[in-house]
C-alpha cells in the first residue's frame, strides 16, 4: 500500500468526489460516519458520559460537527466547542446548520476556557491535514488546556497541531490523544517514534477514496502489508530439493554470545533455507551441533572469536553479525568478506558496529547488501539525527550512496532501497522489544536472500513483514511480555505460508 502526503490526500479527496459524482459534504459524511461507527463500537453512551467535540474552522472541524450530530442521534450526551475564527470552510458551515438544536454549542475564547471535567471524552476535530504551520494563539491555548485536563482524547484524522508529514519544532503545541482515527491511509507523522505521545494508538478507517487515484499516485513511500507482498513469495515447487532454496552461511557468535548464533540459525531454517552452514568460534562447536542439528557447523580456529573466512564458493548468501563482538580478528573477517564476497550479504549487530568504527569499509559494501541496524547502530554508521525526519533522510541517503538495502528497526521498521524508496512495516508488537529478536530477523533475512527465486527487495520486504507477523502470531499464545526470541522461529513458517502465492 502507498503512503500519501497531505497534498496527495487532498487530491485523492477531490478525485473521489469527481469520479463518484458526489459532493465534498457527502465524503465528509462518509468519513465522519466511519469515525462514529468506530467510536460507538468502543464506548456505549453510558461508558462515554460527556462527549465534548472541539471543532476548528476547516473540514476537520466539519468532520467533528458531523460526528457530533451522529453521536447525538446515537444517544450520546454531546456538546460542541468551537475555536473562534474569521472564516470557516463551506462544509463546516453546512454542518454547523445541520447540527440539531438540542446539541449545545459554545465558542471557546482563549481568555476564559471552561474547565473540562476529568473523564470527559474529547473528540479533537481542530485541525487535520490542512495544518500548514505549528499552532499559536487561541488554538495553542486550547490545545494546552485539553492536554492538562484529565479528559480522554480521541483525535479525528490527526492529533491537532501535528503536521502530517513534515518536521516541526519539538515544543510546538499538539493534542495528546489516546486514539487517533485517521482516514484511508496513515499519514507519515503517525509512524514516527517522536510523535507517539501525541498519536496514542492509531487506526486507519477506509472511506472509499478513489482506487484509481490511489493506484496511479506517484510515491516513494509504501506500507509493507499483504497487498504489497501479494505474489512476491512463490509456492515451493512439488519437485523441490534442498538445492532449490539455496545454501546459506551464517557467521555468528563469540564467547558468551553463542545464543545469538543459535537463534539466527534456527530462524534461518524455519525461514525455509535449503542448507545451512554455521561458522562459530571453536568454543561454540558443540553448542551449535546440539542446539541446531539441522545445520552443518564449522569451528573457527580461534576459541572465542571469529577469525577466519571459509571458502565462500558453496554459498548463495552469507550472514554476519549476531553475537560476533568487535575483536580485531573479527574486523579482519568482515573486511575480507567485503573484498571477496561474490554472494549476497546480510549484515547485522556488531558487523554494523565494526563498519561504523571503520568507515572506510563502507566503500567496500557489495551492491544490494542488506543491513539491519536499530537506530543507535544506524547513527554509528552515519551521524546523530536531529529528529525522526532527519533520520529518515540520512537513511535514504545512506542506502542510495552505498547502493544497499537498509532496514532501520523500530515499531514501524523502515526499509530504504538503493533507488530511494522507503517501505514502512505494519506487523509486529512491543513483545519484540527483547534480546535476540534481531538475531531471529537476521536468520530469516539470510534464508530469503539465499533463495535464488527472490529479488533482494522481495527478500528484504518478506523477511521484515514475516518477522513481525511471527511475533503477532506468537503473542496470541505467549502474550507480549511472555514473548521470547526463542519462541519466534516456530511461527515463521506460518507467517510465510500466509504470504505464499499458489499459481493457478
Ligand atoms: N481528504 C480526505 O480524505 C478527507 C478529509 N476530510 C477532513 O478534512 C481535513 C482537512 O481539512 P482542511 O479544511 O483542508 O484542513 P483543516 O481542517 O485541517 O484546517 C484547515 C484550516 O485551518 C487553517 N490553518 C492551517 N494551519 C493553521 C495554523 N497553524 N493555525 C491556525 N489556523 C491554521 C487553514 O487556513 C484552514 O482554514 C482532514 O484532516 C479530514 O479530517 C474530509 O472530511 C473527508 C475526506
Ligand atoms: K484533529
Amino acid at each position: 500500500m502507498k503512503l500519501l502526503t497531505a497534498a496527495q490526500t487532498r487530491q485523492a479527496d477531490a478525485a473521489t468526489i469527481e469520479q463518484e459524482g458526489i459532493s465534498s459534504a457527502d465524503l465528509m459524511e462518509r468519513a465522519a460516519a466511519a469515525f462514529t461507527d468506530w467510536f460507538c463500537q468502543r464506548l456505549s453512551p453510558a461508558e462515554a458520559g460527556e462527549v465534548l467535540v472541539v471543532c476548528g474552522p476547516g473540514n476537520n472541524g466539519g468532520d467533528g460537527l458531523v460526528a457530533a450530530r451522529l453521536l447525538h442521534h446515537g444517544g450520546y450526551r454531546v456538546q460542541v466547542a468551537l475555536l473562534p475564527a474569521d472564516k470557516h470552510s463551506a462544509d463546516f458551515e453546512l454542518n454547523r446548520q445541520r447540527l440539531p438544536a438540542a446539541v449545545p454549542v459554545a465558542e471557546w475564547a482563549p481568555a476564559q476556557l471552561p474547565a473540562v471535567a476529568p473523564g470527559t471524552v474529547v473528540v479533537d476535530a481542530l485541525f487535520g491535514t490542512g495544518l500548514n504551520r505549528p499552532l499559536t494563539g487561541a488554538a495553542a491555548a486550547l490545545v494546552a488546556h485539553l492536554n492538562t485536563s484529565k479528559a480522554r482524547i480521541v483525535s479525528i484524522d490527526l492529533p491537532s497541531g501535528l503536521l502530517a508529514d513534515a518536521p516541526q519544532p519539538a515544543d510546538s503545541p499538539v493534542v495528546q490523544a489516546r486514539h487517533t482515527i485517521t482516514f484511508e491511509l496513515p499519514k507519515l507523522a503517525l509512524l514516527l517514534p517522536q510523535n507517539a505521545r501525541y498519536v496514542g494508538r492509531w487506526q486507519a478507517l477506509p472511506i472509499g477514496l478513489s482506487p484509481q487515484f490511489l493506484a496511479e499516485a506517484d510515491t516513494d513511500t509504501y506500507l509493507i502489508d499483504v497487498t504489497l507482498l501479494a505474489g512476491r513469495l512463490p509456492a515451493r515447487p512439488t519437485f523441490s530439493h534442498k538445492g532449490t532454496f539455496g545454501h546459506a552461511l551464517l557467521l555468528a557468535g563469540s564467547r558468551g554470545k553463542l545464543g545469538a548464533a543459535v537463534l539466527a540459525a534456527r530462524s534461518c531454517l524455519h525461514g525455509g533455507v535449503g542448507l545451512l552452514t554455521v561458522q562459530v568460534p571453536a568454543v561454540g562447536y558443540a553448542v551449535l551441533q546440539t542446539a541446531v542439528p539441522e545445520a552443518m557447523c564449522l569451528a573457527d580456529a580461534h576459541k572465542h572469536e571469529l577469525s577466519e573466512l571459509p571458502d565462500l564458493k558453496p554459498y548463495n548468501a552469507v550472514g554476519l553479525g549476531p553475537g560476533i563482538g568487535q575483536d580485531d580478528a573479527t574486523r579482519a573477517v568482515l573486511e575480507e568478506l567485503l573484498c571477496t564476497a561474490p554472494v549476497p550479504l546480510v549484515l547485522d549487530a556488531d558487523a554494523l558496529n565494526l563498519l561504523g568504527a571503520n568507515r572506510s569499509l563502507l566503500d567496500l559494501l557489495p551492491p544490494d547488501t542488506l543491513l539491519t541496524p536499530h537506530p543507535k547502530e544506524f547513527e554509528r554508521l552515519t551521524e546523530p539525527a536531529r529528529d525522526d525526519y532527519h533520520r529518515l533522510e540520512l537513511l535514504r541517503d545512506f542506502a542510495r550512496r552505498h547502493r544497499c538495502y537498509v532496514l532501520l528497526k523500530g515499531a514501524y521498521s523502515c526499509l530504504a532501497t538503493p533507488d530511494g524508496q522507503r517501505y514502512f512495516n505494519t506487523t509486529g508488537n512491543p513483545g519484540l522489544a527483547t534480546g535476540g529478536t534481531g538475531d531471529v530477523l537476521t536468520g530469516l533475512a539470510l534464508a530469503l536472500r539465499a533463495d535464488k527465486r527472490l529479488s533482494p527487495l522481495d527478500a528484504a520486504l518478506l523477511a521484515t513483514y514475516a518477522h513481525g507477523r511471527a511475533a503477532d502470531l506468537a503473542a496470541v499464545h505467549t502474550g507480549q511480555a511472555g514473548l521470547t526470541a526463542g519462541a519466534l522461529p516456530h511461527y515463521i513458517g506460518r507467517a510465510l505460508q500466509e504470504l505464499t502465492t499458489e499459481e493457478f
